[in-house]
């Protein structure tokens, strides 16, 4: 079977024994190879997605890579939904240890076009139902009197995120309040950290048009892409003791994007070309 598992993972091999890890967003991408790498070092998934013939893909090579899965298709838009998932969750394993909370996405648009249902599609994916699944798993790590960990996958937010204003605006909102429960749920022994990654190849680029798929190729100062595997390694070091001290903190992985490169998701706008008439006005 092919998997999207690292085989040359730096971490070693059961070291998810008798651990549970709930993924979201596990049908494609970056969510199944995380999923299929906690599964290769031995744990046991949940995982959801909206689209349930993806899912049960991912479910039945989960299954061959030896682990127990627990496979529901559902939308994290949904509090009930969220509510449902957890609660089978913790009848099927006894809980979850890790919460990976990978799903999301958006649309390109200028900010001035975007209209107010696209808006709240954006937010209401990327922040609060990501705060639906963090808020449902620990009032029952709570309850239960377990310790938990949450990962929330976001982007690279620093320096904004023209032409997803929406989605930027929604991580950054989940990046604060991570940083905000990091500090009340420490009491119950829940670490919440994010995961801000670059442009990373995965088949979700094809949302974008051909310039903004270029532009990802030169982002960053490394002047390519990441691969699926720089951030699912990223993720098993959030999710392992390896970072049993790491609480409230925004591991970026992204070839040094935060510091330099244009992501153009709906490709650069003539403004934003180099003006050589203006330089030489200017002497
Ligand atoms: C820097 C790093 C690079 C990053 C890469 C990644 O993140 S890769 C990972 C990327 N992966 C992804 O991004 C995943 C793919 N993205 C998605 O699934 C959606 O964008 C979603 C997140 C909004 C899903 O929400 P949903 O299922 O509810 O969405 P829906 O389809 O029902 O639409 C609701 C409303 O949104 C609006 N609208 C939607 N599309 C467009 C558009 N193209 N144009 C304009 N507007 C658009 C429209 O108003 C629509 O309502 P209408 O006018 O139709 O009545
Ligand atoms: N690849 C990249 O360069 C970057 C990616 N990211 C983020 O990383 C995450 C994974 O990205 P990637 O794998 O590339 O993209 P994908 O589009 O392949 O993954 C997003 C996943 O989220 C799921 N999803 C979307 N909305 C919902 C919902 N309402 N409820 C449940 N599941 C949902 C989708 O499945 P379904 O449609 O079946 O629901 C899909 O499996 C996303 O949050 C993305 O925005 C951030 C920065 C860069």
């Amino acid at each position: 079977m092919q998997t999207n598992a690292n085989p040359k993972t730096a971490f070693r091999d059961g070291l998810f024994e008798g651990k549970v890890v709930l993924v979201s967003g596990a049908g494609t991408g970056l969510g199944k190879a995380c999923a299929e790498q906690f599964a290769r070092l031995g744990a046991s998934l949940v995982i959801c997605a909206r689209d349930g013939e993806r899912l049960q893909a991912t479910a039945r090579d989960l299954r061959e890579l030896g682990a127990k899965v627990l496979a529901r298709p559902m939308t994290i838009r949904d509090p009930e939904a969220v509510q449902a998932l957890m609660d089978e969750a913790w009848r099927e394993f006894g809980g979850i240890d890790v919460l990976v909370n990978n799903a999301g996405g958006q649309f390109a648009s200028p900010a001035l076009e975007i209209k107010p249902k696209g808006w709240l599609a954006v937010v209401d994916t990327n922040l609060n139902g990501t705060w639906y699944m963090m808020q449902a798993a620990a009032q029952r790590w709570q309850k239960h009197g377990q310790p938990g960990n949450i990962i929330n996958v976001v982007a690279v937010i620093w320096r904004g995120l023209p032409q997803v204003a929406h989605t930027c605006a929604a991580r950054a909102g989940v990046v604060f309040l991570s940083k905000s429960v990091a500090v009340e749920w420490a009491e119950h022994r829940i670490r919440v950290n994010c995961l801000a990654p670059g442009t990373i190849q995965t088949d979700a680029f094809n949302y974008y048009n051909e310039q903004g798929r270029a532009s990802f190729q030169q982002a960053n100062p490394m002047k390519h892409a990441g691969e699926i595997a720089d951030i699912s390694e990223g993720l098993t070091y959030l999710a392992s003791d390896a970072s049993k001290f790491v609480t409230g903190e925004v591991l970026t992985i992204d070839g040094g994007q935060q510091l330099w490169g244009d992501p153009w998701f709906d490709g650069r706008p003539t403004y934003f070309e180099l003006d050589y008439e203006v330089s030489r006005r200017a002497g």
